[in-house]
């Protein structure tokens, strides 16, 4: 069911996908903090990468429970997968190469086996009780050049002056070409931390022949700006001026900023806007250890979507420590709502 339109690629695609869901879509939720949940140590520079290599049937396993929590969209194992990730750890490029084509087939394998359950689950049913399959995309994750330096760097947006849009089109170039033929159906370009990558991104997608569509989700931690201290607004601008970007938005940030963000990126792009906020911990990247925020807890994370969906967002989902629970809220309070006319749906 993999069904984004590929070649010329346009906002139009996401939004046909959004009607067919009915009107919004369920992101799956946390998947690194998730593999660790249940047991996977990836204190490691590959970080949830690590599990293609060492355990990829958790990885399926985590897929699955959020398919079964309501998922709409799952993203792959490919966050902190890179050629010269796998490289340093003393794979062939070949190999490498395969690790992340694996990460696609897997989520292509479990949005399989999650539907030859046949389960009530994979079953959707409108008010007539008419069934239909759910849809279900699988996104291929790429976490940003700060993500591989696994010092923290995503969360701070710097790299350097010997860091160009150029060095980081080299970077991201093969991994992203490879990602695109993993049989995704589009790619998640997650944890944006500044406008300099994101002009990378869109360079690729038009230079390299992308042909499928993508989203960009960028990363803040005042509401206003990006780690970098770029703004939200001129970052967004950047992804709305390319044709295969359908969708825009936020990931791994702290809930009670995501309402002042939606607004941002509301004024500079008629896209569906995306959101995916982490528990509200922070991450402390020098021990590589989630520490607890006394201001926010999963109640609360819940009971803000019907607002992030007022404010105009129609793709919802989690991010760090967020957990199958969460997407099950999700979930629950999305299709309550649907039953009732809402004034604002989608873009
Ligand atoms: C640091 S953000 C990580 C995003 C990735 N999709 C994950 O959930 O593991
Ligand atoms: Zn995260």
């Amino acid at each position: 069911m993999g069904s984004l339109v590929k070649e010329g690629t346009s906002s139009s695609s996401m939004t046909e996908f959004l009607e067919k869901c009915g009107g919004y879509a369920v992101v799956d939720g946390g998947f690194a903090t998730e593999l660790e949940r249940h047991g996977a140590d990836i204190k490691d520079p590959l970080w949830s990468a690590k599990c293609l290599i060492t355990s990829p049937h958790l990885v399926t396993k985590v897929h699955l429970d959020y398919l079964e929590s309501g998922a709409n969209i799952i993203i792959t194992a490919s966050y902190q997968a890179t050629i010269q990730g796998f490289v340093a750890k003393g794979l062939s490029v070949g190999e490498a190469e395969s690790l992340l084509r694996r990460s696609g087939e897997l989520s292509c394998e479990a949005r399989e086996i999650f539907y030859n359950r046949c389960n009530k689950g994979s079953w959707d049913f409108d008010h007539a009780g008419k069934a239909s399959r759910r849809p279900v995309l699988v996104a291929a994750s790429v976490g940003s050049y700060g993500a591989y330096l696994a010092d923290g760097s995503e969360y701070s947006g710097v790299y350097g002056d010997s860091v160009s849009k150029e060095s980081l089109k080299d970077f991201h170039r093969r991994r992203v070409q490879i990602l695109a033929k993993s049989g995704a159906d589009l790619i998640a370009f997650e944890t944006i931390p500044n406008k300099l990558e994101a002009e990378a991104y869109v360079d690729l997608l038009e230079e390299e022949g992308i042909d499928i569509p993508a989203w960009f989700a960028f990363t803040s931690k005042d509401g206003v700006t990006v780690p970098s201290g770029e703004s939200i607004i001129e970052c967004a601008e950047v992804a709305d001026s390319c044709k295969k970007v359908v969708a825009i938005g936020i990931n791994c940030t702290a809930p009670r900023y995501i309402s002042d963000l939606i607004i941002s990126l509301r004024q500079v792009t008629h896209k569906p806007i995306i959101v995916y906020p982490n528990s509200g911990e922070v991450y402390d990247g020098l021990n590589k250890k989630w520490i607890k925020s006394e201001e926010e807890s999963e109640e609360d994370f819940v009971s803000y979507v019907s607002r992030w969906r007022e404010e105009g967002a129609s793709l919802f989902g989690g991010c760090c420590r967020t957990t199958p629970n969460t997407i099950k809220a999700i979930a629950k309070v999305l299709s309550c709502e649907s039953s009732v006319p809402s004034k604002l749906k989608f873009w």
